[in-house]
């Protein structure tokens, strides 16, 4: 039941509204992130201040941190209309071709999961970002002939999960690249606490803290827990407090950690099927289901980060952290056991 609470592609349209309705429109709302939005600001600034477009940027990090969200604020901030695409709907040259050529000058173009865009799309970009320019290939075999097309001049913000699959050349196009890291707590609560407040939600200090330490570290999570949390109140006739928190997370099996039960899946796996490791990611991905990729960009970055999982030469280890978190005693002597 938890997943629905993570996974962006299961969203309902209530879902997506609610998500609208919660963006940040200017990056002073925009919570957390401080050296990215300090960068960002300079980066527009400078640009207001030549009247040129701003260099193209690129954001990057797990779902649900704020991609989408700061390239609106790209947009919103610099005053340029925004067209929003993804590399899975630029499947062709031909389609990329179309939409830049009909980009208006200073439109913001952004690229969502622009690590999936076909490889001919992607060194059609490369000229375009770097000349604003592209060159449209016309006929077919020895008569082919290409011919330049002029561009207006453009910002490209691309948003990916899998910042290591974007080949260099497209990379160092980009003038900027921002690292989106997952939140501390008191930026969480402070995300909830304005959410709360755009959605007239009445809920105690210390509730909005409890579920601020269990939404993996992630402003989406966060929010749907709330709306959950509205929901359990509403229904039970019952005060948003603490209790009413614990219960309704308990209901949506979110644990004390917040791990949904992707997470879960893959700790368990380690922890009893590999006997907490080492195990190769691929060996990982099959025990468990799911594509290496999704392990890789979704769920490792949080398990590592609160202390879960360690990456090492020889693969995927849990900590003893992992070990105590899920109460599962070790029956071998294994690389901790052996006090190492
Ligand atoms: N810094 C923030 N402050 C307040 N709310 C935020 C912040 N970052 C994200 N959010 C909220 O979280 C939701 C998800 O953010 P967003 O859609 O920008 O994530 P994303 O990084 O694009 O995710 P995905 O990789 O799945 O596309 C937004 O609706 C927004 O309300
Ligand atoms: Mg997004």
């Amino acid at each position: 039941m938890s997943e629905d609470l993570t996974k962006p592609e299961l969203e309902s349209e209530a879902e997506l509204a609610f998500e609208g309705a919660l963006r940040p429109k200017s990056l002073t709302e925009f919570v957390g992130q401080t050296k990215v939005r300090g960068q960002l600001e300079l980066l527009l600034k400078a640009a207001a201040m030549q009247d040129r477009t701003p260099d193209h940027i690129l954001l990057a990090g797990p779902p649900g941190l704020g991609k989408t969200t700061l390239a609106m604020i790209v947009a919103h901030e610099s005053n340029r209309p925004l067209r929003m695409s993804s590399g899975p709907a630029i499947q062709h040259a031909g389609d990329l071709a179309a939409v830049l050529s009909s980009l208006v000058p200073g439109e913001v173009l952004f690229i969502d999961e622009i690590h999936r865009m076909t490889r001919s799309a992607e060194e059609m970009l490369y000229l375009a970002m770097e000349d604003f320019r592209i060159d449209i290939m016309v006929g077919k075999g020895a008569g082919a002939t290409s011919i330049p097309l002029e561009l207006s001049p453009f910002t490209l913000v691309g948003a990916t999960t899998r910042s290591g699959l974007l080949p260099n050349p497209l990379r160092d196009r980009f003038g900027f690249t921002a690292h989106l890291e997952f939140y501390d707590e008191s930026e969480l609560y402070e995300v909830l606490r304005r959410a709360a407040a755009l959605l007239d939600v009445e809920i105690d200090k210390d509730a909005l803290r409890e579920i601020a330490g269990r939404c993996r570290g992630t402003p989406r999570i966060a929010n749907r827990l709330l709306r959950r949390v509205r929901d359990y109140a509403l229904v039970h006739g019952r005060r948003a407090d603490i209790t009413t928190v614990r219960e309704a997370l308990d209901l949506y099996d979110v644990d004390a950690l917040g791990l949904d039960r992707l997470d879960r899946g893959v700790l368990e796996a380690i922890l009893k099927r590999f006997d907490g490791g080492p195990v190769g990611l691929n060996t990982l991905a099959v025990s468990v289901g799911e594509e290496a990729d999704t392990i890789e960009s979704v769920v490792e970055p949080f398990l590592v980060r609160v202390g879960l999982l360690t990456r090492t030469p020889r693969g995927r280890l849990a900590t003893p952290e992992a070990w105590r978190h899920f109460g599962i005693e070790r029956h071998t002597g294994g690389l901790f056991g052996d006090g190492l």
